[in-house]
């Protein structure tokens, strides 16, 4: 019997002004133990692989337990099928523990997508690097911030190569045709598009060891594509340039121990994405704007962790201040939450051999 478990942290995406380049991994684990057990007579399971989720995040949403439904699995099915593997090995069984509250800003789903891709990756026996496993990630889940992060771990800024003609034509390819709506159980045997290689990249940035996360984490669920929909097709020139500015100061800002806290409050306003997300969560603006370095001690910085409705607050101490201060506000608009202190996961994604 061969036993291994996929260990892959949340992300909070974007820090402010990086929308889309820059991500967190943070101390938040999804688990994936997988059993392959060949010797028992087969079950007859649909695609050899039976599924268990036990939820660990409170979250009510039900998870498929469909292979070819399941973010997780559709997700290792896309990567086996890409290499001439069609289903999993007899007598599979994938067990999935989820802390990771669904549609809240946490990755959730870039989290689902770096699982899966390992998944395949190492049920297939595909020897594929991590950086070769980004690409596949990001024939999924379009922009690399959320899924840098949780594979390659730590405080990353990310970037898309501008590709060569024919890889656009493979990579505007509809997602339906990547990972195809399951068609009654029943497998047509097509190939699916493999991804084009290097389309992204990431590099790693230093992280002052003072500087823990604070995520306060709204009872409501945004989705991100509703999240998304909302931004502008274009931007003010003066927009741009001010999240710009930003972004260049952040890594530095994040990166200095002894932290300065002006510096990165300073550095991690925007005016991109969180602006147009406050139709989405109540309250945003007032919460963002309702304390500052000088007026609450330990505080650092404060912004949307990825999509919302997660509030990221940086601090270095006074944490059940900080949070109880942001509850309140979420709790005047009559929005319950939880809160977790958090700190980078430095190390990705995980794969441990039972
Ligand atoms: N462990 C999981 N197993 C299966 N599906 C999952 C899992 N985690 C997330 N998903 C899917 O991803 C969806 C949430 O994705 P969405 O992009 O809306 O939010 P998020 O990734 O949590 O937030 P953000 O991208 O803003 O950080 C869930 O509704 C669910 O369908
Ligand atoms: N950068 C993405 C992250 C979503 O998790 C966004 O803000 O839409």
């Amino acid at each position: 019997m061969a036993s291994f478990t996929i260990r892959t942290p949340c992300s909070s995406a974007n820090i402010g002004p990086g929308f889309d380049v820059i991500g967190l991994a943070l101390t938040l684990y999804l688990e994936v133990r997988v059993t392959i057990d060949s010797s028992t007579t087969s079950s007859q399971q649909p695609l050899n692989c039976r599924i268990t989720y036990e939820d660990a995040s409170g979250s009510t949403e039900k998870i498929s337990l469909d292979p070819e439904v399941n973010l997780i699995t559709r997700v290792a099915l896309y990567v086996l099928r890409c290499n001439n593997q069609r289903a999993f090995p007899v007598e599979t069984h994938v067990h999935i523990r989820n802390p990771i509250p669904l549609g809240r800003g946490l990755g959730s789903s870039g989290t689902a997508v770096v699982a899966g891709v390992t998944l395949g990756n190492e049920i297939g026996k595909l020897g594929l690097s991590k950086e070769r496993l980004l690409d596949y990630c990001l024939m999924i889940e379009r922009h690399p911030d959320n899924v840098a992060a949780s594979l390659f771990g730590g405080f990353v800024g990310t970037y898309l190569n501008e590709l060569k003609p024919e890889d656009i034509a493979r990579i505007e390819i509809p997602l339906s045709e990547v990972l195809p709506e399951p068609a009654g159980g029943i497998d047509t045997g097509k190939q699916p598009p493999a991804p084009p290689v290097g389309i992204g990249h990431y590099r790693k940035f230093a992280w002052a060891k003072e500087i823990k996360a604070i995520a306060i984490i709204p009872d409501f669920v945004v989705p991100t594509a509703n999240a998304r929909d909302v931004l502008p097709k274009e931007y003010k020139r003066a927009d741009v340039v001010f999240n710009l500015q930003r972004a260049a100061l952040l890594p530095l800002a994040l990166g200095t121990s002894p932290p300065d806290p002006d510096m990165i409050y300073l550095a991690m306003q925007d005016k991109v994405h969180q602006p147009y997300r406050q139709s989405l969560i109540p309250g945003l603006t007032e919460i963002l704007q309702s304390m500052t370095p000088a007026t609450q001690p330990g505080l650092l910085g404060i912004c949307l962790s990825g999509a919302g409705p997660t509030i990221l607050a940086l601090a270095t101490n006074d944490f059940d201040d900080i949070a109880s201060r942001i509850i309140a506000r979420f709790k005047s608009q009559g929005i319950s939450c939880q809160w977790k202190l958090l700190e980078p996961a430095q190390e990705g994604t995980l794969v441990d051999t039972n």
